[in-house]
């Protein structure tokens, strides 16, 4: 990246809301991992998919099960925290939305509560260190491990809403789309709403969850995570589109992710050009920047080239962004002002 091109996206000042911890460690930060763990003989090749590389989804899942044999430890969560947010701020993020699974590792004396701890501690150093970024937390469920990990997961997320000085502030809900219904979920998530966690879920990711969005939409989440297949010609329906306008529910897309997962054919044919051109809020999001090579600036850029938005409309994307995030108000205020100090002159 060094072209005119290239620094004007880097530059542009950015809102990250769709990023999973492990897979967002970079090629760098692997290498440590691997130096740590030479035993486990994992080479580069089984952690990120490289440029014009395609694996299916499922394949996706397997590379996230090879980075959790790396990051087992507090001390590599710290690590590839601290990496990950500070590879975020050298691409011009100024607010970002890191969300993880929190895990237990018996063999490393890991529990669930410290994974939280330990990425808040990454967070609240990397503040201490002068980073340029303001972070906070989405405490992830994994819909394959089923309703009752869900539920606890949902009051340890609680209790760091109240403890965290407002680091955490909400629920993600991932994991393999293929795997489990959204039923068995929706009374954790409903309790999460109702105790003040905001909610980004991943909703029709694949197709054919068309009842399973219709169902978790009535909650309704405060962001939808890809919705891939919500409209009519990608088999979702009229009825859920309605449903995602009426209540205004900003979508995170993710366009190298879904192309490189082969949920969408081509970036051409990416759903951000449905729902942009419907005036519909959308956000620009990387999902795992590591697993799927790439970085925030490159999805803008893409978008941009893909669908012919110029550097003003790129500009207003990015700040637009600010409405969506799940900080306090007085945050988009200092973020917007951030914005307005950083603005070219002739898009203002
Ligand atoms: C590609 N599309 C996707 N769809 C659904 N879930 C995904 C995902 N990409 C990542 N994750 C979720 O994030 C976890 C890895 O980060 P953490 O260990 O939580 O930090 C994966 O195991 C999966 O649950
Ligand atoms: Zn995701």
């Amino acid at each position: 990246m060094d072209n005119e091109a290239d620094v004007f996206y880097r530059e542009l000042p950015k809102v990250e809301l769709h990023a999973h911890l492990n897979g967002s460690v970079s090629f760098q930060t692997i290498e440590k991992l691997i130096r740590r763990k030479p035993q486990l003989n994992i080479e580069h090749s089984m952690t990120a998919i490289g440029k014009g590389q395609r694996r299916t989804l499922d394949e996706c899942f397997q590379v996230f099960k090879v980075i959790h044999q790396l990051v087992d430890s507090e001390e590599d969560i710290l690590m590839v925290a601290k990496d990950v947010i500070k590879e975020f701020a050298a691409d011009g993020v100024k607010y970002l939305e890191l969300r993880s699974t929190p895990r237990e590792e018996i063999p490393t004396g890991l529990t669930k509560r410290r994974y939280i701890e330990t990425v808040i501690q990454a967070i609240q150093q990397c503040k201490e260190e002068g980073v340029d970024i303001d972070v906070r937390f989405l405490v992830a469920i994994d819909r394959r491990n089923g309703s009752q990990v869900a539920m606890e997961t949902v009051q340890l997320a609680e209790e760091f809403l109240l403890s965290s000085d407002g680091l955490v502030t909400g629920i993600d809900l991932s994991g393999d789309p293929t795997v489990g219904h959204g039923r068995d979920l929706l009374s954790a998530l409903q309790r999460a709403k109702n105790s003040g966690l905001k909610l980004s879920l991943h909703l029709s990711e694949v197709p054919s969850q068309h009842d399973e969005t219709d169902l978790l939409l009535n909650i309704p989440p405060d962001r939808i995570g890809h919705g891939t297949f919500l409209h009519p010609e990608m088999g979702g329906s009229q009825g859920l589109v309605d449903k995602v306008v009426q209540k205004r529910i900003p979508l995170e897309l993710c366009l190298t992710s879904n192309v490189k997962g082969q949920t969408v054919q081509c970036y051409s044919e990416h759903h951000f050009k449905y729902w942009y051109q419907m005036g519909h809020p959308v956000v620009i999001c990387t999902d795992d920047k590591g697993v799927f090579a790439t970085d925030l600036s490159q999805e803008y850029k893409m978008a941009a080239t893909t669908f012919g938005l110029g550097r003003e409309a790129v500009w207003k994307l990015s700040q637009q962004a600010i409405d969506y995030i799940f900080a306090p108000d007085s945050v988009k205020e200092q973020l917007k002002q951030k914005w307005s100090d950083l603005q070219p002159q002739e898009f203002k």
